[in-house]
């Protein structure tokens, strides 16, 4: 076994999911999740409960588990208590009244912005390279189905498991894409949530971001937005049209055209 992730089982009840999962998305399986120290290349296990998916990682137990959770997670907690349409995502988005976007997040990640924007009522497509984000992604997907607290929201959100710097435009032409990638962090490890640090180590810094820009801005009709740290130069090397700073961060918009007013 080559990869450096495999999934397990926690309970025997949870075999068949688990070993449907692994062959779905091609992950190695372990079987037993106590297996894993048998495996002493592993660093992170996919564990497989009849709830939910988790992803731990082996040599630091205590970052606790990452788990896409659309109905309790903090992004529900956005979801009830985030400022709506006055937030900074949703002006660099453009979303006005009479216009709401069909956005393409081409860097879902844990889908947590995709999810602030289908809140607020966009069609959301996310585009996720690394299986084990999409596997976590799909299976928050499916048990935000469950919950009708949210799955009106989750119905706006589609999951395309594929690189967005090869394959964009799988998706239909879109009127925002929203570029988000991973970002080298200065800030001391301390100071960055348990589980983000289990999600940095995991999916690295996306070297190779900067090739997003130019087939986002082929495809996008009206604009596109990147995230970026504050301290971070813009994608690329090219000056966006606008900025919208945040504390820490900083929306680069990329305009291809007005939003019509009338929209
Ligand atoms: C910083 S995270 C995004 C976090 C996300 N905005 C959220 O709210 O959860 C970046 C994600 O983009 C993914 N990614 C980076 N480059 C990609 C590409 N070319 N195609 C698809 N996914 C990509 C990474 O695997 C990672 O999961």
């Amino acid at each position: 076994m080559a990869n450096n992730i495999a999934i397990a089982y926690v309970d025997s009840i949870d075999v068949a999911k688990a070993k449907r999962i692994a062959q779905q998305w091609q992950l190695d399986y372990i079987g037993d999740i106590a297996a894993a120290k048998n495996h002493p290349h592993l660093q992170f296990v996919l564990q497989v409960n009849l709830q939910r998916l988790e992803l731990k990682k082996l040599d630091e137990p205590k970052l606790g588990a990452i788990c896409v959770d659309f109905v309790d997670g903090a992004t529900a907690h956005r979801r009830k208590f985030g400022g709506g349409r006055g937030q900074d995502i949703a002006k660099a988005v453009g979303l006005k009244h009479g216009f709401t976007p069909h956005v393409l997040d081409a860097t879902a990640g844990l889908g947590r912005d995709a999810f602030v924007l289908a809140t607020l009522g966009c069609h959301v497509t996310m585009m996720e390279r690394m299986p084990i984000v999409a596997t976590l992604l799909e299976d928050g997907l499916a048990r935000a189905q469950l919950s009708t607290d949210v799955n009106d929201i989750t119905e706006r959100m589609q999951l395309i498991h594929a690189s967005s710097i090869a394959d964009m435009n799988l998706a239909q032409q879109p009127d925002v894409i929203y570029l988000d990638p991973m970002y080298p962090h200065r800030e001391k490890s301390a100071a960055v949530k348990k589980e983000m640090r289990v999600f940095q180590s995991l999916v690295g810094e996306d070297l190779d971001a900067d090739h997003l820009l130019a087939p986002a801005l082929a495809l996008a009709k009206y604009r596109v937005v990147v995230k970026r740290p504050s301290y971070a130069p813009p994608l690329a090397g090219k000056a966006p049209s606008t900025s919208i700073n945040m504390k820490k961060n900083r929306f680069d918009v990329y305009v291809n055209q007005a939003i019509p007013k009338n929209n």
